[in-house]
């Protein structure tokens, strides 16, 4: 006996446009109602529709899902179809998809039903299809694959798909995987009215034991205003699909039981999707047609056209058929057992891997209580830190300026007194293969205390940009991060170097202390260590010591000229935003924003500390500035330790007349300059000065005193001082050699130009007396070249610290 098994229900979506709405739904009777009362399409009036079932917007996939498919499941007796058919009709962007296969934030049907028959049964098997222009395309297979044909099935009522990939699945994983594949697969296309609108008709099949569920989510009708020649392609055969679908439910609709008991015939031949669909219209499933709808007033034609539809639907009576036992989608007995013993093992595997992975999560659990101890602690001795800072020397925003400023006044003198740098040099020079030369470095200043000894807890940083590298001075870098070990010699697999112009690559390197409590060893040969050394993971933000500047030792000495032009000019910018912020003239910098050379600027700075009252007291507090901080090694950005006395005994027996870290760094070479900058501009008046007199050139000579004695004789040092001549750098003794001092080698090109050649021509303030000779008997000899025979000489290829 033909009873009714098509059930029609309305859904109607959310409002995402500002027009006026034309859909109101009565639930209690069931009555859609569409009228436009602003007679924008008053040609079709006001119209109302009754229906099975009514959803509102505010309805959800779950709740579509329970009232419409898990219901039937639950009801379902010997006597009903095995099969439910579930088909979203409706005009583009009505919502079918959405309601089918939903989206991250809102699972659909699709991913509810496959989540029930789990629970269920324990295990499911799930294909997917689509019918693109009349032609049918697997989606879970690949390539050529995908293109599949159909035929009837033996009885005539079933039609088999040829090859269709099925999967048996028995987690909801598995399934997100699945469904994952199969969607990417489907044809979708930006038109119109939805970014992602479905071009083909899907169809997909979940079948467990008790229940088959076939879903079927068809391209919406409609209207291509802007002309593209696929998009109407695709239209014409979406339209025309669904026209014929109309013309087989019409007829359905109407179809007569004969007197000898069979039915009048229906055409499902004239399209793939009506064969498809044949079975689910003919009596072998329970069938739901969700109609969805835009409630806006911009669809109303649509709106009017798909509920009249659904009256069509709501006459179709079928009587009961039941499934082809050849059908694909049989499941037979034996295949039963087999599911079930997979699923059994599946089962036994996921439990295995839940105890692996909670291994692996308490793990990871301890080594964030660790790694969150160990940040407690450093941030707390920061605290500690910073508060004696503040007892110290006032605000610490402040001293970090003031630093930037003398670091950047006192890397003037070093850049034209390269015999400063020389074990700051070597310290560097040391860790690169030879091909590599250091040419510029930036740093907090006490870091300038050269450490002789080659110390393996570095870890370094191809930063790959000179204005990075820089900056990193300040802001440091962002924790997990891979560093490389400073003895990684492997410069093709350093990161990301920039080239200049002509190509010659530039190696910026950030350089950080190892430490033991933020960076750990990476063993192994895992995917985060690196291939070249194994390198380092820093669990912390870390402040670099110092970012080194490095290029191929045969590059032309003009790349690295410009290189190290490039540097001043970044950093001429940062002291201007600086000095902006600080009120300070600019004067200082308009060397570097001219593009001066380098070894120009020591003479344009000490004509800046000859300036006015105001520039004097800030020349002064630089010095302070920097004569505290080469005695400070505490700081936090300036973690390089002082030279241990067994590294440079000759040093310390030279230099110290007192103990301690602070005072071994005090006692460097650079340390010297340092105190004699800061005494000078305590109590030196600024006055041209005379040529020295031998005698001066030899006090010059002499291991720089303690701060002690220079503070309890500064008569003695502002006469001295007085009577430096700034230029040229005295001869010094070098090795064993201890011959006529030679002639001073004459500055070369812009230097040249801008060093006086007399004491009497200038009026700049004399040069503190660096202990050259000291730092050159200490024997530093650079593989560059700092010393050539027994003359002190520049190096070929400049090198400038900057802070
Ligand atoms: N009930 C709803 N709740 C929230 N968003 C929805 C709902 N229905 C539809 N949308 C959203 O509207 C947009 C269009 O919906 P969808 O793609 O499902 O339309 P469609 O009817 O399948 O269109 P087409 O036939 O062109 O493929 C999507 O971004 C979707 O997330």
């Amino acid at each position: 006996m033909s009873q009714r098994r098509v059930e029609v229900a309305v859904r109607v979506r959310p409002d995402d446009t500002q027009r006026p709405s034309c859909v109101v739904l009565n639930a209690r009777r069931r009555v859609v109602t569409v009228s436009d009362e602003l007679g924008a399409h008053s040609s079709l009036g006001s119209r109302s529709y009754r229906e099975d079932l009514l959803l509102d917007a505010d309805v959800s996939n779950k709740e579509v899902f329970r009232r419409l498919i898990l219901d039937k499941m639950n009801a379902a007796t010997p006597d009903t179809p095995d099969t439910l058919c579930f088909l979203a009709y409706g005009h583009t962007a009505s919502g079918k998809t959405h309601s089918i296969a939903g989206s991250d934030a809102e699972p659909g049907i699709l991913t509810l039903a496959v989540e029930e028959l789990l629970r269920r049964e324990g295990v499911v098997e799930v294909a997917m299809l689509e019918v693109y222009m009349d032609s049918v395309y697997d989606l879970l297979a690949e390539g050529a694959a995908r293109r599949i044909r159909r035929r009837q099935g033996p009885t005539g009522m079933s039609i088999i798909v040829e090859s269709l990939a099925t999967c048996t699945l028995s987690t909801v994983a598995q399934w997100s995987a699945v469904s994952a594949y199969g969607m990417k697969s489907r044809r979708t296309a930006p038109t119109e009215r939805n970014p992602r609108s479905s071009r083909s008709h899907a169809i997909f099949t979940l079948k467990s034991r008790g229940v088959r569920l076939c879903l079927v989510d068809l391209a919406g009708s409609e209207r291509q205003t802007v002309f593209s020649p696929q998009l109407n392609k695709e239209s014409i055969a979406i339209n025309k699909s669904l026209s014929r679908l109309s013309t087989v439910l019409e007829a359905l609709s109407v179809q007569q039981t004969k007197e000898d008991g069979t039915r009048s015939y229906v055409n499902f031949r004239d399209t793939t999707l009506t064969v498809l669909l044949q079975r689910y219209l003919s009596g072998a499933s329970m069938t739901t047609f969700l109609a969805c709808v835009h409630p806006s007033l911009q669809f109303y034609p649509e709106t009017v056209s798909t509920l009249r539809y659904t009256q069509r639907l709501k006459k179709i009576r079928t009587s009961t058929t039941r499934s082809d036992a050849n059908d694909i989608s049989e499941l037979r007995f034996s295949e039963h057992q087999t599911l079930l013993d997979e699923l059994t093992r599946l089962r036994t595997q996921v439990k295995e891997s839940r105890a692996t992975s909670d291994m692996l999560a308490a793990a990871q659990r301890q080594r964030i209580a660790e790694l969150e101890r160990s940040l407690h602690e450093q941030r707390a001795s920061n605290t500690r830190r910073g508060a004696s800072a503040q007892r110290e020397g006032g605000h610490v925003e402040r001293a970090k300026d003031a630093r930037r400023i003398a670091g950047w006044l006192l890397s003037r003198v070093l850049g034209d007194m390269p015999q400063l740098n020389v074990g700051y040099d070597d310290y560097f020079d040391g860790y690169f293969p030879e091909s590599i030369q250091v040419i510029g470095y930036v740093s907090p200043m006490a870091c300038l205390a050269p450490r002789a000894a080659r110390d393996t807890r570095l870890a370094f940083l191809d930063v790959g940009d000179v204005a990075i590298g820089l900056s990193m001075v300040d802001a440091g870098i962002p924790p997990f991060v891979r560093l490389h070990k400073v003895t990684c010699h492997d410069v093709a697999m350093w990161e990301g170097h920039e080239c200049d112009g002509d190509g010659h690559a530039v190696y910026v390197l950030a350089f950080f202390e190892v430490d033991e409590r933020t960076m750990e060893p990476i063993e192994g040969g895992g995917a985060g260590r690196l291939a070249c050394c194994g390198g380092y993971l820093s669990s912390e933000p870390l402040l670099p010591l110092a970012t080194v500047l490095c290029m191929r030792e045969d590059a032309p000495d003009a790349a690295k000229e410009a290189v190290l032009q490039r540097l001043v000019a970044l950093q001429g910018e940062q002291e201007d935003a600086l000095d902006r912020r600080a009120g300070h003239s600019r004067e200082a910098s308009t060397a570097m924003d001219e593009g001066v050379p380098v070894e120009a600027l020591l003479d344009r700075s000490l004509v800046d500390r000859g300036g006015g009252a105001d520039e004097a007291s800030l020349t002064s507090d630089l010095s302070h500035e920097v004569a505290r901080q080469a005695r400070d090694t505490s700081n936090i950005m300036t973690p390089f330790r002082a030279l241990s006395s067994s590294d440079e005994s000759d040093d310390t027996s030279s230099n110290s007349t007192s103990s301690g870290s602070s005072a071994a760094a005090l006692h460097s070479p650079a340390a010297a300059a340092l105190e004699d900058v800061h005494v000078e501009a305590e109590t030196a008046p600024i006055v041209p000065t005379a040529p020295p007199p031998p005698e001066a050139a030899a006090q010059r000579q002499r291991p720089a005193e303690s701060p002690a004695r220079a503070a309890d004789a500064p008569e003695a040092r502002t006469k001295l001082t007085s009577e430096e001549p700034p230029r040229p750098t005295p001869p010094v003794e070098h090795g064993p050699t201890k011959s006529t001092p030679p002639e001073p080698e004459p500055p070369s090109g812009a230097a040249a130009k801008q060093l006086p050649q007399a004491p009497a021509e200038t009026s700049k303030k004399p040069l503190p007396p660096p202990n050259i000779e000291e730092a050159m008997r200490k024997g530093k000899h650079s593989k560059k070249g700092k010393v050539k025979g027994d003359k002190l000489v520049k190096p070929s290829s400049c090198t400038c610290n900057i802070m």
